[in-house]
């Protein structure tokens, strides 16, 4: 079974119907899917799920390194739970924690797993040791250890009870005086400020002791505060080289499980695309977008608010056309009814993927694979420097990684190191290059050549390389028009895509090429390059709404693993989760 990158789950040679049943047949992860018809927010109670699955992933991952390198792999001895990050274990290092939610998100963690892995770490750690006594071991101890614990269990109020968690875990709960249950790391408080010392804490020991094992039992059950979607994920490990059990693992983590996918099959690829495409999208999201759910967040909107709405969307390149029919669409859903924050996010994010969806669901293709055992051909089309090439080299990488097989034309005859340059990103996916090694020839010849061999060779994706143009030049938009009746002629039966590559960089103007490709060369879809580091991310709701061609790929950097097949879902939520 290979995965399929272009359809973003394993497939074999099976028809594509088979493939389908197998992708309803998946189990879906214990996060709730967000189905398109959802406006609620992932609701905090998914969390502990979310952790659960998140582990399972990040051990998969790390087990599949394992078994590429064998000589890295584990003790025999070790418990299988222990290679697992958890929160409870990384936080005995103060310094690797990034905030205190991580304290106080490792006490929500209530799976056995965790729970294991908590009492491993503690039995394993002599500090932590010294902590992990029964009230009674407590009164017993004399050592100034002990001694210092009781006096500080007599200035807070707080039993430390048995598998209590580790130093921090216990700070923490000497702050806001609540008492642990033996068996549960769950319990959770508010902060509290630091209570003074009371009357009783200059009283004799043993009945100091005595009132606080009367006060343990009779202790007011606290207020459990929930934490956030992604609290448990801010301690930061790496027992996966490059790749940290941090806050991002776990945000790529949820939106893979919301998706469908199951914990054992997620990859460290995926992983760490999601996590550049978040943050490539970085920029946008702090610049606006999170302005926008704070306005959005407030209720009904009020004149103000729509105008500040669209200054925001403006600025971020969404186009007067797609900003327009966001904030149509907001506000006839809030004059509705008062929909809470959440609601109102999820409403505007649900918006936004219909928006991106659309031209999607309207074409004869939903999703962008190529066919099997069938001759796909995709021209590439684009200004200078938008990144066709670099787009070619990440694509054949796919196909190969795929299973396809795969041909590279390469059809820029016009930039002289236009040909070298397709051949260094053919090497490295290891794809042929067909070339015509003449200086100056015409590129239409190399396209001819290249279907020949495809053709011969019983190729599944022949990637096309054209000229970068400007759409004001005449006679180089006449050539692109020349080759795409090549293509249509020489390959009748072939599955035929012309991409129009797009430097989100250059925003609303990167758009006004559009309509000239899409006459010369029949355009069927847009990659959207460049979303690293651009605050024009919004770009992407304008080449939707203004050209009415789908999003097929996009690339977040200049590897050759940072382009994936679009998806709405992925994007929007790396565009509006905080
Ligand atoms: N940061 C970033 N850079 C990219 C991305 N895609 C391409 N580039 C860079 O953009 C530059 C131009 O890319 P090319 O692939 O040569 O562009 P082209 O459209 O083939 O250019 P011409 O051959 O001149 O038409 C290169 O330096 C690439 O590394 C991306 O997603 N992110």
């Amino acid at each position: 079974m290979v995965f399929n990158w272009f359809r973003r789950q394993f497939s074999n040679s099976e028809s594509d119907s088979q493939v389908e049943q197998q992708q309803s047949d998946q189990i879906q992860p214990s996060a709730e899917p967000e189905t398109s018809e959802s406006t609620q927010e992932q609701s905090p109670g998914v969390s502990e799920d979310l952790l659960r699955y998140a582990k399972a992933a990040y051990k998969n991952i790390q087990q599949k390194q394992e078994q590429a390198e064998p000589e890295a792999a584990p003790d025999a001895g070790q418990e299988p739970s222990a290679d697992v990050p958890d929160t409870a274990e990384v936080s005995e290092s103060p310094d690797t924690l990034i905030d205190t939610a991580a304290e106080t998100a490792s006490l929500e963690v209530e799976d056995d797993l965790a729970a294991s892995a908590t009492s491993e770490a503690i039995a394993s750690e002599p500090a932590a040791e010294q902590i992990n006594h029964t009230n009674a071991e407590v009164e017993e101890e004399t050592t100034p250890e002990s001694a210092q614990e009781v006096e500080a269990i007599a200035e807070t109020g707080v039993v430390i009870a048995p598998e209590a968690p580790e130093p921090e875990t216990e700070s923490a709960i000497a702050e806001t005086g609540v008492v642990i249950a033996p068996d549960s790391v769950e319990t959770q408080t508010e902060e509290a400020p630091p209570t003074p010392v009371p009357f009783w804490a200059k009283e004799d020991r043993q009945a100091r002791l005595e009132r606080l094992k009367a006060t343990a039992i009779e202790a007011p059950e606290p207020e459990r505060v929930q934490a956030p979607v992604q609290p448990a994920a801010t301690a930061v490990t790496e027992e996966v080289p490059g790749l940290a059990f941090d806050e991002g693992f776990m945000w790529s983590a949820q939106v893979l499980a919301t998706q469908g996918r199951r914990a054992e099959d997620v990859s460290i690829e995926e992983i760490t695309w999601l996590k550049r495409l978040r943050q490539g999208l970085d920029k946008t999201r702090r610049s606006l977008i999170n302005q926008l759910k704070a306005i959005v967040g407030q209720g009904p909107l009020n004149q103000d608010a729509v105008m500040e709405i669209e200054a925001l969307l403006l600025q971020a390149d969404v186009g007067i056309e797609a900003t327009d029919y966001i904030i149509k669409t907001l506000q006839d859903r809030l004059r509705e009814e008062v929909l809470p924050p959440d609601q109102a996010i999820a409403y505007l994010k649900k918006i936004l993927r219909d928006l991106l969806d659309k031209p999607i669901q309207e074409s004869y293709s939903p999703t962008f694979v190529p066919t099997k055992d069938t001759l796909n051909i995709w021209l590439m089309t684009g200004v200078n420097g938008a990144g066709k090439t670099t787009t070619i080299g990440k694509i054949a990488h796919l196909a190969q990684k795929s299973g396809y097989k795969c041909l590279i034309g390469a059809a820029d005859t016009f930039r002289a190191a236009a040909v070298e340059q397709v051949k260094i990103w053919g090497q490295r996916s290891a794809v042929e290059v067909i070339a015509n090694p003449g200086q100056n020839t015409d590129p239409a010849a190399v396209v001819f050549d290249a279907i020949t061999a495809a053709q011969a060779r019983g190729t599944e994706l022949l990637l096309i390389d054209t000229a970068g143009r400007l759409q004001n030049k005449k006679n180089l938009m006449e050539e692109l028009g020349k080759i795409r009746r090549i293509v249509d002629k020489k390959a009748p039966n072939a599955q035929i895509e012309a991409l129009l590559v797009l430097d989100a960089t250059l925003g609303q103007n990167g758009l006004r090429q559009a309509e000239v490709f899409s006459q010369a060369a029949k355009l069927s879809g847009v990659v959207l390059t460049k979303l690293d580091g651009t605050a024009k991310g919004g770009v992407a709701l304008a080449v939707v709404q203004q050209l009415g061609l789908p999003i097929r790929f996009i690339g977040a950097g200049e590897g050759v693993e940072d382009l994936r097949p679009f998806s709405s879902y992925e994007f929007v939520e790396a565009l509006l989760s905080g």
